[in-house]
């Protein structure tokens, strides 16, 4: 048993951290720093804990790409008989390259365009999450002169607060995502109504890193009210999607497992007579983020004033998530020293004061060493940005004694490939 919680594929032999049964120093040499490093075992272990929480209902689980869209990571889902919850144009085209159909495929997001429906119709997604009553009129309108027919599930607000970041939660009044609890009747009948429309289901999506069941549980109760309102209304719900949002560990969090979790809403649903409708959820962070890490070199040690500094090759554009959120990832040395630890504030090289990666860190470190990110699976290489004109990090993924190169680092060169000087 691994001694980080949610991440048993990662875990120290000797003085040496490994990834399955490889380790970490090694992919950094081979590969260089930045490197994030995935664990296949942990992806599917985590997608295995949602299919036996659903056992043999009529359900689909839809991984929420935006977690972590890099195509060898969709690859493995789509082979583990996942589809995939997207919300662009450029995640439809990589879950096609991934491998998944057009009726794999889920489409959320409040500002589709029509180029990118027109697309979505044409390779024949399964549903259009649709998250407005003006979004309804303008995919009918698409695939009205398309001569296609769109499946369409309305996104609710539920107004349900998740607990969790306010930057995250998605699922109250305030809130950009989803149509109004008190607008969903309508906005269904006028759905029902519309050329070019065939409504399907209805979704929604409360929040991330959510790590209590209540809210889930307040969830499944205003979505039943709602699907019994609509059916009442003539209008029949064929399959009810609840969205992702479930929490993972990064420094102590006890979110429920994914089996636990959903055995206790499939009593609910079962107890308000919805047992056996299709149910689909779309999770994202909770299957990646502790499948996992960032490697990176530590540059310097620098005494400071009031604090001592740990600067690594890592940063806020490959990290971006202890600037945005505040969020804390743990930091583990690659190989542990005997020496005396110190506490130092972790920062990368980017010419912010935001750019750090952990405050306060006890570790026993010198110039040279490595070391790693941990629960950098999610939302870490799919927000990266070049910000101070860095490449984006390689990322090797470790099957067992195997490791993939399945992103090489970015070069200057690819990253100016776009750009024209003005003649
Ligand atoms: C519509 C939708 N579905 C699924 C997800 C996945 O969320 P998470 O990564 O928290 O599971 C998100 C992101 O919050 C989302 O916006
Ligand atoms: N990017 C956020 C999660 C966003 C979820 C998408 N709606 C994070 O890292 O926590």
């Amino acid at each position: 048993m691994s001694r980080f919680p949610g991440q048993p594929y990662f875990d120290y032999r000797g003085d040496q951290l490994y990834v399955e049964e490889l380790p970490l120093a090694d992919l950094a040499r081979e590969y260089g720093t930045p490197l994030f490093v995935y664990s296949k075992a942990s992806m599917l272990a985590a997608l295995g804990a949602y299919q036996r929480g659903f056992g043999d209902r009529n359900a689909k689980i839809h991984y929420a790409m935006k977690a972590n869209s890099s195509l060898a990571i969709l690859q493995v889902f789509a082979q583990a008989g996942c589809g995939f919850d997207i919300v662009s144009g450029g995640e439809l085209e990589r879950a096609l390259a991934a491998g998944a159909k057009g009726s794999d495929i889920v489409f959320s997001g409040v500002g589709k365009t029509r180029a990118e429906m027109k697309r979505a119709l044409e390779v024949g997604i399964a549903c259009f999450n649709v998250e407005s009553e003006p979004e309804l009129e303008v995919l009918s309108e698409v695939a009205t002169s398309a001569g296609k027919e769109a499946a369409v599930s309305l996104r609710v607000n539920p107004n349900v607060d998740p607990k969790t970041h306010p930057y995250i939660s998605t699922g109250l009044k305030g809130n950009k995502f989803g149509v109004a609890h008190d607008r969903v009747l309508h906005a269904y009948q006028r759905a029902a109504q519309l050329p070019g429309l065939r409504v399907v289901g209805i979704d929604c999506h409360i929040g991330s890193q959510i790590t209590d069941v209540g809210p889930y549980l307040d969830t499944v109760d205003r979505m039943l009210d709602l699907v019994q309102a609509v059916e009442t209304a003539g209008i029949p719900i064929h399959h009810i999607d609840f969205g992702g949002g479930l929490g993972i560990s990064y420094h102590g969090e006890q979110p429920p497992q994914a089996d636990a979790l959903w055995a206790q809403l499939l009593a609910k649903i079962d107890a308000r007579g919805f047992g056996s409708r299709t149910l689909m959820i779309e999770p994202g962070r909770s299957l990646v983020g502790n499948a996992g890490v960032c490697v990176s070199e530590v540059l310097y040690l620098k005494p400071g004033e009031t604090k001592n500094f740990c600067i690594v090759d890592a940063a806020m554009n490959d990290l971006p998530r202890p600037a945005m959120y505040q969020a804390y990832h743990a930091i583990l040395p690659v190989r542990t020293r005997d020496d005396m630890p110190h506490t130092y504030d972790v920062v990368g090289p980017v010419c912010e004061s935001g750019d750090w990666i952990g405050h306060t860190r006890e570790l026993a470190v010198n110039p040279g060493d490595y070391v790693a990110v941990m629960s950098a699976g999610a939302y870490c290489m799919s927000m990266a940005s070049n910000y101070n004109t860095r490449g984006r990090a390689a990322e090797v993924l470790v099957d067992g004694t195997k490791a993939h190169l399945i992103r090489e680092r970015e070069t200057p060169a690819q990253q100016m490939l776009r750009e024209k000087l003005v003649p």
